[in-house]
């Protein structure tokens, strides 16, 4: 039946898992780390991409599609980036029964695809700034433990890759992309981040400096990277010789940045956000905000309820609300509810003889079950206020709940207390290696913290605030 068998803080992971699949947002897949993307997940990723696509389009940054098969001599070119990642690099060896001369890549990422042509097509400073960005997926065959969302071999993302004439403007843009980036975190996923510059040793190490917007998931006590905008200052120029002719005909190498953000949000979303009754949807990000259910009542004016029910979504429709209602009649309201609420519908309209009798509707808000009655009157006012009040108590729960779980720490034993009490830390930047080995090694005396935490993330939290706060 309806309801979920783990709970948040009983069961975090497999919590989770329940809540992506009872939610409708995914379906697993035969193939281990791939995951199928439902609509009612796809439709919170188009939200986002409108929103992204029409800024960087006011950015004059241009739309592309670039293959997804990457030869193996391009994609091994550019040595110390390629090197951590070539484990994770899926292959195409075989066309039918017969084996491919030579085996060729899937895209991880789209740099090495990309900057062949990006050589050819700068020549003069007249051909910069060179911007361009695709939506696609890309592939990475992962070991450590799949997650939906969060860490599948097969995810979508947006990738842009810029070039200009001097770093002054490729800093720049690094922190207008960050920006963005924050706006989809707090803005539309009601998610606080914290906005920062990584560490050389956590940097994209193909690049020149990395920015990201972390954010924390406060069960598992782990930071998690929301996206990430790198300057590649002029490495990848050198290797694919991207260069130009200045104004005063002097040869010029360009200077690159590459910034993403992929599904691995919604899995964000989910984790901060949902609760034991299944997904919280921010009103902003979901493709139904209000559900109107009517409950008629043994012969009371069924038509009559229909009908109201009927003008409800009519005249919040019309004011640009994502209204819809569920007539089916091989359900009972109260399973409708819980449907609802399991697909995390911010918003919920019961319509019954009462209400019809009094000329309103009953309201109940999903993230905090609050019920109000409202006059049919001032129905669409008071649906917006209640929407805008939604997303905004969203936002601010999860930020209480990340700031309660920051911990300052100034010596080395306050750090490991801290840690083991699963906060994110916030310490004094300091020398990098140092740290670095310091963490190793408490992290090998204390042991894995928990079932499917990998090391790294595991010291996510760290990291977190081991970058420099922007
Ligand atoms: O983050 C971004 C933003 C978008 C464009 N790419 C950069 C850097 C990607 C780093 N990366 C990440 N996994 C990989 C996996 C296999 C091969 C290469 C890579 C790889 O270069």
């Amino acid at each position: 039946g309806l309801g979920l068998s783990f709970k948040k803080e009983e069961n975090f992971g497999e919590w989770y898992s329940e809540v992506c699949v009872n939610g409708e947002m995914i379906e697993y897949y035969d193939i281990s780390g791939c995951y199928i993307l439902r609509p009612w997940a796809m439709s919170i990723w188009e939200i986002m991409q409108v929103f992204f696509d029409a800024e960087i389009k006011k950015m004059k940054i241009k739309n592309c599609y670039f293959p997804l098969f990457v030869s193996s001599s391009v994609l091994e070119k550019e040595k110390d980036h390629i090197e951590g990642f070539a484990p994770e690099v899926a292959w195409v060896t075989k066309s039918g029964k017969s084996d491919l001369e030579i085996p060729i890549a899937i895209r991880p990422t789209s740099e090495t695809v990309m900057y062949p042509y990006f050589s050819k097509w700068i020549r003069g400073h007249r051909d910069l700034p060179l911007k361009l960005n695709q939506w696609c997926n890309v592939v990475r065959w992962e070991f450590s433990n799949p997650t939906p969302f969060i860490r599948s071999r097969e995810f979508l993302w947006q990738e842009g890759h810029t070039a200009f004439a001097t770093k002054q403007e490729a800093d720049e843009e690094v922190l207008q992309i960050l920006e963005l980036y924050r706006r989809i975190y707090e803005e539309f996923l009601a998610i606080p981040i914290i906005k920062g510059k990584k560490s050389e040793m956590e940097k994209f190490a193909g690049g020149l400096y990395t920015t990201s917007v972390e954010a924390f998931i406060p069960n598992t006590g782990r930071g998690v990277q929301g996206a990430t905008s790198h300057c590649l200052g002029q490495n990848f120029a050198k290797m694919f010789e991207i260069n130009f002719e200045n104004e005063k005909g002097e040869k010029g190498m360009a200077w690159q940045n590459s910034w993403a953000y992929s599904t691995r949000t919604i899995g964000v979303m989910v984790m901060v956000h949902g609760d034991d009754k299944g997904l919280v949807l921010p009103p902003k990000v979901s493709s139904v905000q209000v559900i109107v259910v009517p409950v008629p009542f043994k012969d009371a004016n069924t038509q009559g309820i229909f009908d109201a029910c009927a003008a409800t979504v009519d005249t919040l429709c019309e004011a640009g609300i994502r209204a819809e209602a569920d007539y089916r009649d091989n359900y009972s309201p109260g399973w409708k509810y819980s449907h609802w609420e399991m697909k995390g519908v911010p918003l919920r309209i019961e319509i019954g003889p009462k209400d019809l009798a009094n000329n309103q509707v009953r309201a109940v808000r999903r993230d905090n079950a609050a019920k109000v009655d409202i006059s049919c009157d001032n129905l669409v006012e008071k649906v917006k206020d209640m929407l805008d009040d939604i997303q905004k108590s969203m936002f601010d729960a999860a930020k209480q709940k990340r700031d309660a779980c920051i911990q300052v720490a100034k010596t080395w034993d306050e750090f490991k207390e801290a840690l083991s009490q699963r906060k994110m830390i916030l310490a004094p930047w300091c020398d990098e290696e140092v740290l670095h080995a310091l963490l190793l090694e408490s992290r090998q005396k204390s042991g894995p913290t928990g079932a499917g935490v990998t090391r790294l993330s595991g010291l996510g939290a760290i990291f977190l605030l081991n970058f420099q706060i922007v």
